[in-house]
């Protein structure tokens, strides 16, 4: 015999978990044949082998963790196994291949990937990937894996054990036989020591019955790998595979395991069964006993993970690839279905060891994104329930009764219950939490053989979504484009533990439950039975129809569920569950047997009767279809679409809207710019048309005050001899004239007519009538009126103080306001304030001389109410006709005219130089300094005016030339007042 170096699948460094998943117990380590083809290799060959870190993690809340302590745990130290000598193998005969597993670790995505160079593509390491090609997913090129004592000392088994999956020795069978999906290119060659390898034998070399029949194990070929390997499968195999592919029942596996019974070890009844592990075989040598064979049959010492890795493992990953599987668990009650579905803490199941194997494959294909959701339902007395749906509580707080499910049919989901929670889980723990949730709520009940024995059947249902990630492949460039459109695969796992069938029941309830129980696995099998009897005939699609008729799916809720799998739309792998001698009484031993040797027809009948076509599901658009039928994966991607849409409307919308908000502000800003603009264009008006009344008023006023001396001129001069011309004048009938005109002309008349007409009552030109002033022509009558117009003067002066004072209030508010506007936008305001402040100073100073003139004024109504007085007394003088009196009142006159001349006098900025006794001719020079000082004052004032209407320009508008302008324009009644008073 020559030596292999057996394929093994390596499992790469395990990564830390992402999560904080608890322990979990290891599986023994092993490569298993599950229906494999029979490898055979020329003596010296190698194949890399399986790394020794083929751990299996799988985490579960509800069961802690305990792992197999072995040395050489962390070691990846896989035997190169040989199939030749049994004494001289890398492995002590007798050792089982187990390893510790890194527990709560899943195994990260093959580095390398290749092919194994010139070796035909090896059923352990070929796997195909979605895109249907062939890759080596966990071999490394070249990679020879030391053996290592520790290795060897974690073999356990003294008897070396050949699993034949498929039921054949590989002796003398091509190692190229033909693969199929779930035994064709045994992905999981089962080792249990290194003196014997276990491969899949060519399908004709099975033939097992319950009645010693012997069934041909056909292959059915899906994918390009599988494809790739029967092509070098050879002449025989290739003739086997045109056989298979028709009859398509390489889907379909069929296993038995054999229950441990302790107490019955040396009891007759187990000495008449024979079960071979190594021959697929149980043999039973009582009544209606017989040879059968199967894929795979697993003694009392193979533990949940053997059974997993050659029953279920490959029909795992095919459903990962997009293919329906269903595994389900069959056999009488008590003899470990829950225990091989679910298993323990320590020996965890088919259940939580597909999980983690479904998350290791998602790990290890980074191409393809994934959806996982699951559901949990029980069929109790011919009646699902949905074990995730959690209590349900009535209205009045009592427990409610559960929503009816019902089974529904529909061309692409086939049957299925509705309404079903489903969960949607994303990581191992999860999905085993919600399952253990599941479990809890599942019906158990203790019989005479189980004293916690499931009362229903129970299905977990996981549903896989998977799409093409993006083109590019890269996993940061496909997180990028994750949503990339593709079609969505939808694939099912359908794993089941059935109710155990019994004939025996104590109580009435468990009789019911028995009967309900019995019944449905009576229709599986009539089922099973009834396809046995038509696989020969021609299955055309008219005889499609009518088979299905016959076949009682609908006669129970199990078949009804099954039928997608039963009628080959699914891979199926059936463990049936069977144990061998029972303690008890004769008829309790001899139902028992009835019960096993049923057990094992049931299995029989299986294996010959189902075929499966099942097919890689479509990868549906999503498009088509109402919003309920498409894979979730599509509604999530269309969701995502959506929302992005939606997303990016709103920062669409946002954008807009910020920049309508800019504009806004903008246009706000503006607005205030122009309202403070116009304000100050408003305040700057009041100002100048403040200044412009002032200085009206003051030029009214002041013309006033010249007509008044020269009407007191005129008056005196006309003392003499206006008692004739009675002519009616009032200060207030002054008409305003042109103040330098007026006044020179009141200079330059009043003192000619007092000197040429001093004692004519005659006036000389017309303009006497305008001027003259007085109803009597009198001194008395003017003087009262000059003072009178000197009061209502000083009324004026009074108002035009008021003016100013209001002026210089908002001169200092402006000020203020602009000053602390400007502070804070330029450097050296300081001069501008102190320009306002002195504009501010010039305006107090120009209040305090007001004030002065206004005490002037006041002096001089002072004097002139002396002079009127004195006026009196030399009238009363002069009433005596007198020459005396002519010259006193010429002096009278003279005196008048001397007294207006003082009062003119003291109007003009020096009150000191008025002089009552001055000369005739005096008052003329007084005139015409009176007349000079006004003009001086005028044009100080209109001076004043005007620079501080310019400082208040400048001031307020810096270096700004359109303000400038309007300013400047704002600025002309000034000047327009300035040429006028000019
Ligand atoms: N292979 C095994 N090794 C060790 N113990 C086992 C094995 N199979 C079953 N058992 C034990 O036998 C008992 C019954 O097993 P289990 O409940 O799995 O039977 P079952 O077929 O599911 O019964 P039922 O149909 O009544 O639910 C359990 O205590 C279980 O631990």
């Amino acid at each position: 015999m020559t030596s292999h170096t057996l394929p093994r699948p390596s499992r790469p460094s395990i990564a830390p978990p992402t999560g904080p998943l608890p322990s979990l117990p290891v599986a023994k380590s092993r490569v298993s044949n599950v229906g494999g083809p029979a490898l055979r290799q020329p003596s010296g060959s190698l194949l890399p082998a399986r790394a020794s870190n083929n751990s299996r993690a799988v985490s579960s809340p509800q069961r802690p963790t305990k792992g197999h302590t072995n040395s050489a745990s962390n070691v990846p130290t896989i035997p190169t196994l040989t199939a030749t000598d049994s004494t001289a193998g890398p492995l002590p005969p007798g050792k089982s291949l187990r390893k510790t597993v890194s527990i709560g670790a899943f195994p990260q995505p093959p580095k390398h990937a290749s092919r194994l160079g010139s070796h035909p593509p090896s059923p352990l390491s070929a796997s195909s990937t979605p895109n249907g090609e062939t890759v080596d997913s966990r071999i490394a090129p070249g990679f020879k894996p030391p053996i290592t004592p520790a290795r060897r000392t974690s073999l356990k088994k003294t008897t070396p054990r050949v699993s034949n999956v498929g039921g054949r020795s590989l002796i003398g069978k091509s190692p190229l036989s033909p693969p199929s999906l779930l035994n064709g290119s045994g992905e999981s060659l089962a080792v249990e020591n290194g003196n014997h390898l276990t491969l899949p034998s060519p399908p004709q070399s099975r033939n097992s019955s319950a009645q010693g029949s012997y069934a041909t194990s056909a292959t059915t070929f899906e994918d390009i790998g599988d494809d790739d390997a029967r092509s070098h499968a050879g002449p025989h195999a290739m003739a086997d595979d045109n056989a298979t592919q028709k009859d398509g029942k390489g889907n379909v596996l069929v296993s038995v395991r054999v229950r441990p019974d302790v107490g019955a070890k040396d009891s007759k009844q187990e000495t008449d069964w024979e079960v071979s592990g190594k021959k697929a075989l149980i043999s039973y040598r009582g009544r209606d006993g017989g040879d059968h064979y199967y894929d795979n049959v697993f003694d009392t010492q193979d533990n949940n993970a053997r059974v997993y890795d050659a029953a279920a493992k490959r029909l795992v990953r095919r459903v990962m690839e997009g293919y329906h599987g269903t595994v389900f668990a069959y056999g009488m009650t008590g003899t470990g279905k829950t225990f091989s579905m679910q298993g323990t803490a320590t020996n965890p199941g088919v259940i939580p060891l597909a999980i983690t194997d479904i998350f290791s494959y998602i790990r290890e294909t980074p191409h393809r994104e994934f959806l996982l959701r699951v559901s949990y339902l029980e069929i109790y007395n011919e009646k699902i329930h949905d074990l995730l749906a959690g209590p349900i509580v009535g209205p009045n707080g009592q427990p409610g009764a559960q929503e009816e499910i019902k089974l529904r049919e529909d061309a692409k989901r086939g049957v299925y219950a509705t309404p079903l929670k489903e969960e949607i889980v994303q990581s191992p723990t999860q999905l085993l939490r919600v399952i253990a949730r599941g479990d809890n709520a599942r019906r158990v009940a203790g019989t005479q053989f189980n004293a916690r024995s499931s009362r229903s059947h129970a299905v977990v249902q996981i549903v896989v979504e998977s799409r093409e990630r993006g083109a590019s492949g890269s996993l940061k460039d496909s997180k990028r484009t994750a949503i990339t459109p593709g079609g969505v695969r939808v694939s099912t796992l359908s794993l089941i533990d059935l109710a155990g069938s019994e004939k025996a029941a104590d109580n009435k309830e468990r009789r019911t439950e028995g009967s309900h129980i019995n019944k449905s696995l009576l229709t599986l099998g009539t089922v099973i039975a009834r396809l046995s009897g038509d696989k020969d005939k021609a299955t055309s699609d008219k005889d499609k129809s009518s088979k299905e008729k016959h076949l009682p799916y609908r006669d129970s809720k199990l078949t009804r569920l099954l039928q997608g799998a039963l009628s080959g739309g699914s891979l199926v792998s059936i463990l049936c569950t069977i144990q061998i001698g029972a303690s008890g009484s004769i008829a309790a031993n001899n139902t028992h047997i009835g019960e096993t040797l049923s057990t094992l027809k049931f299995a029989s009948r299986a294996k010959n009767n189902i075929v499966s076509h099942a097919k890689k599901a479509e990868e549906s658009l999503g498009a088509g279809g109402d919003a309920g039928s498409r894979a979730l994966l599509d509604r999530y991607r269309l969701e995502i679409q959506e929302l992005r849409k939606q997303l990016e409307e709103q920062n669409k919308a946002k954008e807009t809207q910020s920049v309508h908000e800019e504009q806004e502000k903008d246009e706000e800003e503006e607005k205030i710019r122009e309202l403070e603009d116009r304000q100050r264009h408003e305040e700057q008006m009041l100002e100048m048309q403040l200044a412009r009344t002032a200085l009206k008023e003051r030029i009214e006023h002041l013309n006033r005050l010249i007509l008044s001396s020269k009407s007191l001129g005129v008056n005196n001069s006309r003392s003499f001899s206006s008692m004739s011309l009675q002519r009616g004048s009032t200060v207030s009938e002054f008409r305003p004239m042109s103040i330098r005109s007026s006044a020179s002309h009141a200079t330059l008349d009043v003192p000619r007519r007092g000197s040429q007409n001093t004692l004519s009552a005659v006036p000389v030109d017309g303009d006497e009538d305008e001027d003259s002033l007085g109803d009597n022509g009198d001194g008395t009558a003017s003087q009262s009126a000059q003072i009178q117009s000197l009061q209502s003067d000083l009324v004026d002066k009074n108002r035009y103080i008021a003016t100013l004072e209001k002026r210089l209030l908002q001169a200092r508010r402006t000020s203020h306001s602009r000053v602390s506007m400007s502070l804070s936008q330029k450097v050296g305001g300081n001069s501008e304030e102190g320009g306002l402040l002195a504009i501010i100073a010039e305006k107090d100073a120009e209040l305090s001389n007001l004030r002065a003139q206004l005490e002037d004024k006041e002096r001089m109504i002072g004097a002139l109410t002396s002079a009127r007085k004195k006026n009196e007394a030399a009238q009363e003088l002069g009433s005596d006709g007198s020459p005396g009196s002519r010259r006193t009142s010429q002096q009278r006159s003279e005196g008048t005219n001397g007294s207006v001349l003082s009062k003119g006098s003291p109007v003009t900025t020096s009150p000191r130089s008025f002089s009552l006794t001055s000369a005739s001719v005096k008052p003329e020079r007084n005139m015409d300094d009176v007349t000079r000082m006004l003009d001086e004052m005028i044009s100080k004032q209109v001076d004043s005016v005007r620079t501080s209407a310019d400082r208040l320009r400048r001031s307020s508008l810096p270096g700004d030339a359109s303000a400038s302008g309007t300013r400047r324009s704002s600025l002309r009644p000034v000047n327009e007042l300035i040429s006028e008073t000019s």
